[in-house]
């Protein structure tokens, strides 16, 4: 019986993946070296899996400023290659992307056919990384994605912990705006997108999936505070306030109706993966 194949290992999504399915082998760097010429198509061709889950990537947004050419071959060599390969053996692929490849502007949630205008490196190869694929004509879907946080790798949960305990009080930036998501739903819904391809070829291209309901960088710490019970005082500050090497765009709200209409999945409230999570942290 073939299995699915995940690139990526240790990374959040990946290992909420690895968490709900024992059916599925995790290639992460220390199984494959994708920027090696060659090697994706190898793994692929030598399982020959029955779909393919792309959760490896560049993700370091402010580095990626200085690091372009390694974002560049993550985000989009490597999953043009992917998306070749599965469609040699003409099975699902499926990709992830990011809320970045938007400019922010206005306050209205996104649809998966508004216009892009990244507005940093990370944002640009993420983008550049979703037309690669979709030129390679395959069975191909992408879940764009936001604000992502486990109890695995960083992520922002993870950085309000350490620096709560530490400070009395924090300026997070309150302008703005988008969808904290938890990666264990992202991971449950990427295995039913997966498990929906390999009977519906209908079920393709870009698909918005973000936790409900939308705040700020600076609410949602304050949300994490309450429920880790830390006594840290959040002030709200401006981007403008909060300097950083790549731009971040102010309305990252992404309308989820796609998925919901055609898969009949829900957006995830982010308040309860974020209980998940700190318990899962606590143990
Ligand atoms: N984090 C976020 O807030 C968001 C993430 N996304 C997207 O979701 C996807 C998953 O993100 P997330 O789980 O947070 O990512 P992480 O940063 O937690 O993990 C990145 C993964 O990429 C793999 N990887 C990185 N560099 C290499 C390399 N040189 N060779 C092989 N593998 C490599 C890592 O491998 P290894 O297993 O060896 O560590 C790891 O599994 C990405 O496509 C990301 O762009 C979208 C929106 C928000
Ligand atoms: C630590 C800190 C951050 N911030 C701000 C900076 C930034 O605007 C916001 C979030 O910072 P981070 O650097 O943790 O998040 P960032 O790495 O930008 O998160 C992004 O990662 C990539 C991979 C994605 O695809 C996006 O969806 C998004 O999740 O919080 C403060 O205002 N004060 C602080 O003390």
């Amino acid at each position: 019986m073939s299995r699915l194949l995940v690139f990526g290992r240790s990374g959040q999504v990946a290992q909420e993946l690895a968490a709900l399915t024992s059916e599925a082998d995790f290639l992460g760097r220390g199984q494959i070296n994708l920027t090696q010429i060659g090697e994706i198509a190898n793994a692929v061709e030598c399982r020959r899996p029955w779909a393919i889950i792309n959760a490896a990537a560049y993700t370091a947004v402010d580095k990626a400023e200085t690091e372009q050419a390694e974002a560049q071959f993550l985000n989009v060599e490597a999953p043009a290659l992917m998306a070749r390969a599965a469609g040699v053996l003409n099975i699902p692929f499926i990709h992830i992307s990011t809320d970045y490849v938007f400019d922010g502007s206005g306050v209205e949630a996104r649809s998966e056919d508004d216009p892009t205008g990244p507005l940093g490196i990370y944002g640009k190869t993420k983008l550049d990384g979703e037309k690669a694929i979709a030129a390679e004509g395959g069975h191909w879907a992408v879940m764009r994605t936001s604000w992502v946080f486990s109890s695995h790798g960083n992520n922002f949960v993870k950085t309000m912990l350490r620096l709560g305990r530490e400070r009395d009080e924090l300026n997070i930036v309150a302008d703005q705006i988008g969808g904290p998501t938890p990666a264990k739903d992202i991971a449950a819904t990427l295995l039913m997108m997966a498990e929906k391809m390999a009977s519906d070829a209908r079920i393709r291209g870009i698909y918005h999936y973000a936790g409900t309901p939308s705040v700020s960088w600076a609410d949602f710490a304050r949300e994490i505070f309450v429920q880790a019970d830390i006594n840290c005082t959040v002030h709200d500050i401006s981007t403008a306030d909060y300097p950083t090497p790549a731009r971040r765009p102010a309305n990252s709200r992404l309308s989820c109706l796609r998925l919901q209409d055609d898969l009949g999945i829900e957006q995830p409230d982010w308040r309860l993966g974020l209980r998940d999570v700190l318990n899962n942290l606590n143990r």
